[in-house]
């Protein structure tokens, strides 16, 4: 077996292909990831690609090749061939070859090659550069190079047209004659126009010749040249350098004030400006909300000048009544974002405002996250909810309640496929006990279901749960904390989809609570109430086998012994369609009958049958149907949505939809940097081209009613949680004002700045990204697993590939009510032989055994209540 690893092999390999331009290429990989691969000794060849570096040479070196793996390369000379055929397909596999043995051999510590032919080849196309790669100049105006003899009078050379022309100033000719209708910018437009040195003119290309266009990079400091780059990375066709300057018929004197007004780079007083425009709206509560979310995200410098300018806004709905002196009002408005700041380990002290004066509330001394907890509006709905239950959620209602007036602790886990009431029966049991005076803390392990719960926040914000948790950690709160007293006093623990959690997480709360409450009983003895459904997807683990994602589970972990089941069995969603609730479990559980390779068929009442590219429109039409007459209508948006395992087709998706809504289109785009980047190894259009599923898209485009996704916890007390669905209703510059599409806030109105955001290490990049952008993704469709605990009653589910990991099928299935508002569309569903459409379902059996079922019987039910009676 030959392999390229590190260590002497390598370096000999290297020494005998006498590789010495680092080439790097990159590469695409069909389930949506990329990354690149550099340097031909990093090449594999066991059938592996050797972890990337340096990926920014990508750019410096101007190479950039989309590798193919072609498993079917059989020979040298078939492989020569394919580094031939174009840039697009060019292969380089070498496990494939049967007889690889004979290509290059590792015989008494040297590697031999017997076939000499095959290293010229495969060095020739990792030197070339292909495509090729074409240098614009970049100059301001009257500033460029010119070229002259040194006998050539100064008076001739200026008097010489030809000298005057460059690129750039042709570039801009040719749109100031009108002679292309093709809206290029300046980087593409090589690729359809080719640079004659000799006239100095573009002229059409003819050859359909592959081309990259580049502008020659620009150093920040470098000032207006640097703005100049900027524009004509954003601006299509431009005039001249005058129609660059002139933004909405206004002409500026500075590239730098252009690209201001274009919204392409951060203007200084941008917070300013934002809660200014947020003033007008005139929300208070928004605009404190606002207000905090800057203190929390934006690291503002002058936050005293922004406090002062606000006040009287943020506090208009307090002053009320005449009888409320000022100090007052202002002791409130710093309690209220005292309060949202805490969430977040932050209080005002570590801000330039006025602090709480000593006596302002809190007379009862009570601590004031449990005087929040207190506070948590009971709705008379959930409340009323409880005689709605049915048996086997009045059975676990009162098991929990059982437990909490015997005081004695205790872990439940209400298990139940989707739809199954578990939500329901969490808020009738929070209302309950919180009417009668407990303090419950509602807990989910996603944005999304915590705020689907009254008081609901994310487990790891409540618990102060490390980010990267792991064996053995503990959460950041010590005993003489607020928090240490708001758990003494708390009776019970509500954790919504725990089964998405990495049992590390429980551990280290466990541990914690067991610390400051000083009991050895699992949680310090307090009563944890788990739920969700194991069927569902389970936690991420990074490139991880079946056993490591079922060992990362909470039934991995020895606080599953200890655990009391509760099943609820009864879909009441889609209680309607009796026949699709039981596709589901069977889906689910894994019982549906599977055809070759874990293929099972999908009912034809679901199914949009494929045909071709339009198909997808047609799935698209089946969900937003009358998209133009809905643009604001909340219930519309809430109700629909599309479905789908990846995030690129997510984007495609969002994509086509956007087009179909009315309405002009607003732009946003991202302020992208790195820190500590004083050489400008990274330019501007890379950081741009830079795009992971937990960062905003560098060009963010938007029409009002357009629904989005949030991407961060804001703020999860009001709503904002990373997930949540929100509706875009007005943009300004520096701001959006959104409506909450679901969840306990649905229908509040709130404000959405730009804010930094990180990387957050979900690409392969030696460096930390930071992208300044609205905290937003469009979200006509999602990706299954940020679906997961919703509600969406006309689902659409595309799958291009089929599903990749355990309920992500069922989970995508099960948000919907019915097989008749249930569209799917498979590409490549069919099975030869077999009528129908196919696709593959995930289901981790051995995940499931491990969940004991107890299934109740109505008999012992009845008989349990006959005694509570
Ligand atoms: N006892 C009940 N009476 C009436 N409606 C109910 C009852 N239980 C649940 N429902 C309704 O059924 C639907 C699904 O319930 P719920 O969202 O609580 O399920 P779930 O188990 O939390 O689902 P998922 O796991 O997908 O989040 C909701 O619309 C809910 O209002």
């Amino acid at each position: 077996m030959v392999s390229v690893k590190k260590g002497t092999q390598k370096t000999l390999l290297r020494q005998h292909c006498k590789v010495q331009t680092p080439t790097p290429i990159y590469k695409r990989r069909n389930n949506g990831q990329s990354f690149i691969l550099h340097r031909a000794e990093n090449f594999a060849i066991d059938n592996r690609w050797v972890v990337p570096y340096n990926p920014w040479l990508l750019l410096k070196y101007d190479c950039h090749i989309n590798v193919e793996i072609c498993s079917s390369i059989k020979s040298i000379k078939y492989l020569y061939k394919y580094i031939h055929k174009g840039p697009d397909s060019v292969a380089f596999q070498i496990q494939p070859f049967s007889d690889h043995n004979e290509v290059v051999q590792y015989v008494n510590g040297r590697w031999i090659c017997p076939h000499e032919a095959f290293w010229k080849i495969f060095k020739f196309s990792m030197y070339k550069t292909y495509p090729s790669v074409i240098r614009l100049q970049i100059h301001l105006p009257n500033k460029h190079q010119v070229h002259f003899r040194t006998t050539d009078s100064v008076d001739n050379v200026l008097a010489n047209e030809r000298n005057s022309r460059t690129m750039l100033t042709e570039y801009f000719h040719i749109y100031a004659m009108e002679q292309e209708r093709h809206k290029y910018l300046y980087t593409d437009f090589p690729k359809h126009y080719t640079w004659n040195l000799t006239s100095k003119r573009w002229a059409i290309r003819r050859r359909r010749q592959k081309v990259i266009g580049r502008m020659y990079s620009v150093h920040p400091s470098e000032g207006e040249r640097f703005y100049l780059r900027i524009l004509l990375s954003h601006i299509r066709a431009p005039k001249s350098f005058e129609h660059l300057m002139t933004v909405n018929n206004i002409t500026y004197s500075t590239f730098k004030e252009s690209a201001e007004h274009y919204g392409l780079l951060e203007r200084d007083n941008s917070l300013q400006n934002c809660m200014r425009e947020a003033r007008e709206f005139q929300l208070p509560q928004a605009l404190r909300n606002l207000f905090t979310t800057i203190l929390l995200f934006c690291t503002p410098t002058e936050v005293r000048q922004l406090w002062n300018d606000n006040y009287s806004a943020m506090s208009e709905d307090y002053a009320s009544s005449t009888l409320i002196s000022d100090v007052y009002v202002m002791n409130k408005l710093l309690h209220d974002i005292d309060y949202t700041l805490q969430q977040h380990s932050k209080s005002i002290a570590q801000f330039d405002i006025p602090q709480i004066s000593s006596n302002f509330g809190n007379v009862s001394n009570i601590s004031s996250l449990i005087e929040d907890e207190l506070s948590v509006p009971i709705s008379d709905t959930a409340l009323a909810s409880v005689s709605l239950l049915n048996p086997a959620q009045c059975y676990a209602f009162h098991s929990i309640m059982e437990a909490i007036r015997q005081r004695n602790g205790g872990i439940f886990f209400i298990d139940g496929p989707g739809g199954s009431g578990k939500t329901f029966l969490y808020n009738a049991i929070l209302a309950r006990l919180r009417h009668d005076g407990h303090i419950v803390l509602a807990t989910a392990s996603s944005g999304i279901a915590a705020t689907l719960l009254p008081g609901g926040t994310t487990a790891h914000l409540r618990f102060k749960i490390p980010i990267h948790v792991e064996a053995g950690s503990f959460c950041k709160f010590g005993k003489l904390s607020e928090m240490h007293k708001l758990i003494q006093h708390c009776s019970a623990i509500l954790w919504d989809e725990a089964p998405m959690s990495h049992k590390h997480v429980f551990e280290a709360v466990d541990r914690s609570f067991q610390d400051v409450l000083n009991s050895a009983q699992p949680f310090g003895g307090k009563v944890v109430i788990m739920g969700g459904d194991f069927r569902q997807v389970p936690p991420v683990v990074v490139n991880g086998t079946k056993f490591q994602i079922i060992n990362a589970s909470i039934i991995g972990s020895p606080l599953w012994s200890t655990v009391q089941l509760l099943s609820l069995t009864e879909n009441m969603r889609a209680v309607g369609d009796q026949q699709f609730s039981k596709f589901l479990l069977r889906l689910g559980n894994g019982e549906e009958y599977i055809y070759d390779d874990d293929m099972i068929q999908i009912p034809t009442s679901m199914i949009i049958p494929w045909e071709g590219e339009h198909s997808v429109n047609v799935l698209i039409n089946s969900v937003f149907s009358d998209i133009k007459s809905a643009a604001t209508n909340c219930e519309y948006w809430e109700e629909r949505a599309l479905l789908t395992p990846l995030n690129d087709d997510v984007s495609l998706l969002n994509e086509k939809c956007l087009k179909l809504l009315s309405g002009d289109e607003i732009t946003y785009y991202s302020f992208d940097s790195v820190d500590d980047d004083g050489c400008n190894l990274y330019p501007q259009e890379f950081l741009n081209s830079i795009s992971a599923c937990t960062l905003p898209p560098h060009k963010l485009s938007l029409k009002k009613g357009t629904p989005v996704m949030l991407l961060r916890n804001l703020n999860p007390r009001i709503g904002l949680c990373n997930g949540s669905r929100l509706l875009c209703r007005h943009f300004s510059r520096n701001i959006i004002e959104a409506e909450i599409l679901t969840g306990q806030h649905k229908g509040k109105s709130v404000f959405l700045p730009r804010i930094p955001l990180k990387n957050a290490g979900d690409f392969n990049m030696p460096f930390e990204l930071t992208r300044k952008q609205f905290p937003i993704r469009l979200s006509f469709a999602i990706t299954i697993n940020k679906s997961q605990g919703q509600t969406i009653r006309q689902v659409g589910l595309y799958l291009p590939s089929p599903v990749f990991t355990h309920g992500q099928l069922y989970v995508a299935l099960s948000r919907g009510v019915s097989a008749k508002n249930t569209k799917v569309l498979v590409r490549d569903g069919f099975i030869p032989g077999h009528p129908g459409t196919y696709t593959k379902n995930v289901v981790f059996k051995e995940l499931l055994s491990k969940v004991t079922v107890q299934v109740h019987s109505l008999f012992l039910i009845s008989n349990f209540f006959s005694k509570c009676l």
